[in-house]
């Protein structure tokens, strides 16, 4: 199909590679054959089924689905909220599948990954100064505070915000500020993963680009990231991979270009020709409805 994008939508020029990186064998994050239940006997629903995923040291993932198809519940497996009924999980190279409370506390406490979610007031105590709140984690690992206050200074510096912003409460900023802040946050600890729960779909378009343009960066310094999203085109600038997930199931991963540019799943090219910022003819209603009703696969 031919979606009638620009051939650069993704970011590169067609059939360009994804810039090499420094070969590491150990992926960020792997999951493998995924499968996650919610409730008990008759009520007993699969919200993910062999979902399997590898994220690269510096690499950017879009996790992208409509509402229902299982995002959240990948998140909250991945972070050890949400036990999995089958299938492993090993992040950095540690397989914390079958981690009780107490260990992955200690994970953790270690910020080996961290989450943002989609509200920034969410990850940032209403209490706490923005200063408090960045440096948190640090303390809680033992950290002095000059140090602690030292990074938080230089991470707000790379995600475009001044330091007399320290002093002030989160109700104090802007949304797309806050959201920064939490981008921040996240990265107090030098995690190897970072998940963001729709990180922009919450701000206005300046913002939005500005936003994205810090998680490039971020990817290209080594962090691996994952961009949970309802929308393909809010993600497709950004992310070297896009993985789509249907009913539960990945339907369709490959290089974001040629997700975008070649759907392969009837569910992708949905969701390619729903997303009004990749500037394509939407697909009519009927068609989408028929598509909706696909198969679990
Ligand atoms: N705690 C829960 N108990 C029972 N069912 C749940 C629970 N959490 C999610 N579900 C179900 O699991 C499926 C996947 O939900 P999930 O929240 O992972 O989807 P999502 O893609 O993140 O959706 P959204 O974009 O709306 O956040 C849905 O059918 C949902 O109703």
């Amino acid at each position: 199909m031919t979606t009638g994008l620009p051939e650069d939508v993704t970011g590169g020029p067609p059939g360009a590679e994804t810039p090499a990186r420094p070969a590491d064998p150990r992926p960020a994050l792997e999951v493998t054959g995924l499968d996650v239940h919610y409730g008990r006997g008759r009520g007993r629903r699969r919200a993910l089924a062999g979902v399997s995923l590898s994220v690269a040291p510096g690499e950017t993932v879009g996790v992208i689905g409509e509402t229902g198809s299982g995002k959240s519940t990948l998140a909250r497996t991945v972070l050890g909220l949400v036990r999995p009924s089958a299938g492993s999980v090993r992040v950095g190279g540690e397989d914390v599948t079958r981690y009780g409370n107490r260990r992955w506390r200690a994970l953790r406490r270690r910020g080996v990954v961290q989450y943002v979610f989609q509200d920034p007031l969410r990850s940032l105590d209403p209490d706490l100064t923005i200063e408090d709140s960045l440096i948190e984690p640090l303390l809680i690992q033992g950290r002095g505070r000059a140090e602690a206050t030292a990074r938080a200074r230089s991470l707000l510096d790379r995600v475009r915000l001044r330091d007399d912003l320290l002093a002030r409460m989160p109700s104090e900023l802007s949304g797309g500020q806050r959201q920064r802040v939490a981008v921040a946050r996240a990265l107090m600890s030098g995690p190897e993963l970072v998940i963001l729960d729709e990180p922009v779909s919450a701000l206005d378009s300046a913002n939005r680009v500005q936003v994205l343009e810090i998680l490039k960066e971020l990817g290209a310094a080594g962090t691996a990231l994952v961009l949970i999203s309802h929308d393909l085109g809010s993600v497709a600038g950004t992310a070297d991979r896009i993985a789509v997930l249907h009913h539960g199931a990945l339907v369709e991963t490959g290089a974001a270009r040629d997700v975008v540019n070649r759907p392969a799943h009837p569910y992708t090219r949905l969701l390619v020709g729903s997303a009004p910022t990749l500037r394509t003819a939407s697909a009519d209603r009927a068609r989408r409805e028929a598509l909706r009703a696909l198969p679990h696969t």
